[in-house]
């Protein structure tokens, strides 16, 4: 059996689609126009790329993108003080520090001092708990991503078997919230769990999100699983030239795709489902903050 390839530059284009048509009805019904912040502390390039898609894509979708980019040195008074403005701009409805952040910053504090209300990326302390509970929370992108791709294409999640390798709070854990809530028997496993391939090959809804390039290998892969593949992960490509690189999951890919019924690839998988993801929680944020309908389609 060859897994079926799940598209998810297509998808997130879709979404992104869906995400421009609502921020135009905003503004032609409500005069609303959705803003997202982010913020950019120091120059890491890959952190640079990244800031720039997404604002790209924040005014391709219609919505206003505020950039902040602060030297590498700033303390954190100063950035938690532009959180605290940001938090009282009216114009602004989303909130997004990039991550990591350099060593004389204490992460958590900037987190947890956006407005949960503004916290697109869905980390503050405040979100994880509504999560949890089961209440209106702004979700973390990525796992928000996962989610719609594995409706699309599974439809309904009830009763089936997931597991969730990786138990950060930017993912492993918001994952296995969000399939809780769709009745799947969730499993979060990790670098100490017994056995994790045995653990794995129970999976019928496999989750890879450890960062370790290509640690989940075929003979891991539950046959006709849905494997969702969140790693990211840059490693030399010699083969490509000297000093070249490429990207690769968690997943071995070309040994998971023979077993599984469907797998993500890396890159156009996951990824881009997590900036189009954002700019949904954006769209959400505003409709919440002006008390006005939120779209459905673009929540979990
Ligand atoms: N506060 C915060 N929120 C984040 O969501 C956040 C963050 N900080 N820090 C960095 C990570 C990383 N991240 C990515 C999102 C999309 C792609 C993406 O679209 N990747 C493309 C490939 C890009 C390439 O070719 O390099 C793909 O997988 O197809 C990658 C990485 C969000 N992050």
């Amino acid at each position: 059996m060859t897994a079926e390839i799940i598209d998810g530059k297509a998808f997130a284009a879709g979404l992104r689609a869906q995400v421009g048509e609502e921020v135009a009805a905003l503004k032609a019904r409500h005069g609303l126009k959705p803003g997202l912040a982010v913020v950019l502390v120091g120059e890491d390039p890959a952190s640079q790329v990244y800031v720039r898609n997404k604002a790209r894509q924040t005014v391709e979708v219609g919505m206003a993108s505020f950039e902040h980019r602060l030297d590498v040195a700033t303390p954190q008074a100063e950035l938690l003080a532009l959180v605290e403005r940001l938090n009282r701009d009216p114009e602004v409805h989303g909130i997004l520090v990039q991550l990591p952040l350099p060593d004389q910053i204490d992460t958590a504090k900037v987190l947890d001092a956006i407005d949960p209300a503004k916290d697109v990326d869905g980390f503050h302390v405040i979100n994880a708990g509504l999560l949890a509970t089961g209440q209106k929370a702004m979700v973390p992108c990525t796992p928000l991503g996962c989610y719609m791709l594995l409706k699309e294409r599974i439809g309904d999640l009830s009763g089936l078997e997931a597991v969730v390798v990786g138990r950060s709070n930017i993912v492993g854990k918001p994952m296995a919230q969000l399939l809780l809530q769709a009745n799947c028997t969730v499993t979060v496993a990790h670098s100490r769990t017994r056995d994790l391939p045995g653990v794995c090959r129970r999976a019928d809804i496999l989750v890879a999100a450890v960062g370790r390039p290509e640690m989940v290998r075929g003979d891991w892969v539950k046959p006709g699983a849905t494997v969702i593949d969140v790693g990211i992960n840059r490693i030399p490509a010699p083969e490509r030239g000297e000093g070249k690189h490429r990207l690769v999951g968690d997943v071995a890919f070309e040994e998971a795709r023979e077993v599984a019924g469907a797998i993500t690839p890396v890159p156009g998988g996951v990824g881009p489902m997590t900036i189009a993801c954002l700019l949904a929680n954006t769209v959400t944020a505003a409709c919440r903050a002006h008390g006005v309908d939120e779209p459905k389609a673009l929540a979990a």
